[in-house]
C-alpha cells in the first residue's frame, strides 16, 4: 500500500501529476472534488461557490474539513490499486492527518517551479486581467491556507522546470518507485 500526496503552487504541475497517474490507471482523489461534491449536496453550482464552500468547510468542521472527507475515497482506492495519489494537499494539519492515517505507507512530494515559470503557464498576466484572480493573490491564498508549512514537510521535492515531458518521466518514476526519499 502506498499513497502519494502532492503539494504545490498554483500552476506548479499538480494536475499534470494526475493526469499522469490516470493514465497509469492509478486512483486519484483531489481534494477539489471533495469540494464539487459538497457544493452539490449543498445544491450549489461549484463553479461559483467552490471557494466559498472550501471555506466553509473549514469554518465548521474545522482546519482537517476536507482531508477528512477525503480519507474514505482513498480507502475505496486502495481496494483496487496498491498506490493512490492525492491531489492538492493545503496544510501542514493536513499532512499529518495523512501521516497518522498512513503512516510510513505516505509520501508527501513538493512540486516547485518560480513565480514566472507557473504565470506563464496558467496564461496570467494578472495585473493585465482584472476578469481573473491574479497568480500572486491566488499564491497569498494557497499560503494562508498554510501551503508553506505543507510544503515544507514534504518528503520528496520535484523541481518543474524543464520540459513537460521530463516532468512526466519524473512523476512516472515516483511512482515506479524509483525515486529515493
Ligand atoms: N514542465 C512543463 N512544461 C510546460 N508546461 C507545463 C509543465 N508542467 C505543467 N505545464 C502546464 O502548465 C499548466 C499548469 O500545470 P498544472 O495544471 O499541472 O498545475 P497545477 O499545479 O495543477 O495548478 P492549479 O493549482 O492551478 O490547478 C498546465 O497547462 C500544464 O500542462
Amino acid at each position: 500500500m502506498r499513497v502519494i500526496g502532492t503539494v504545490g503552487l498554483p500552476g506548479s504541475g499538480k494536475g499534470e501529476a494526475a493526469a499522469v497517474a490516470r493514465e497509469k490507471g492509478i486512483p486519484v482523489v483531489t481534494m477539489g472534488d471533495v469540494i464539487r461534491r459538497e457544493c452539490r449536496e449543498r445544491g450549489l453550482d461549484p463553479a461559483d461557490h467552490h471557494g466559498e464552500v472550501a471555506q466553509a468547510l473549514r469554518e465548521e468542521d474545522g482546519p482537517l474539513a476536507i482531508a477528512e472527507r477525503s480519507l474514505p475515497l482513498i480507502e475505496e482506492g486502495l481496494e483496487e490499486s496498491e498506490l493512490v495519489l492525492v491531489d492538492g494537499l493545503r496544510s501542514g494539519a493536513e499532512v499529518e492527518r495523512f501521516e497518522e492515517a498512513f503512516g510510513e505507507a505516505f509520501t508527501l512530494v513538493a512540486i516547485e517551479a518560480p513565480f514566472d515559470v507557473r504565470e506563464e503557464r496558467l496564461g496570467t498576466r494578472g495585473r493585465d486581467n482584472p476578469e481573473t484572480e491574479d497568480l500572486e493573490t491566488r499564491d497569498e491564498r494557497e499560503l494562508g491556507f498554510g501551503m508553506g508549512e505543507a510544503i515544507e514537510r514534504a518528503d520528496v521535492t520535484i523541481e518543474n522546470t524543464d520540459s513537460l515531458e521530463a516532468f512526466r518521466e519524473r512523476i512516472e518514476g515516483l511512482f515506479a518507485g524509483r525515486v529515493e526519499r
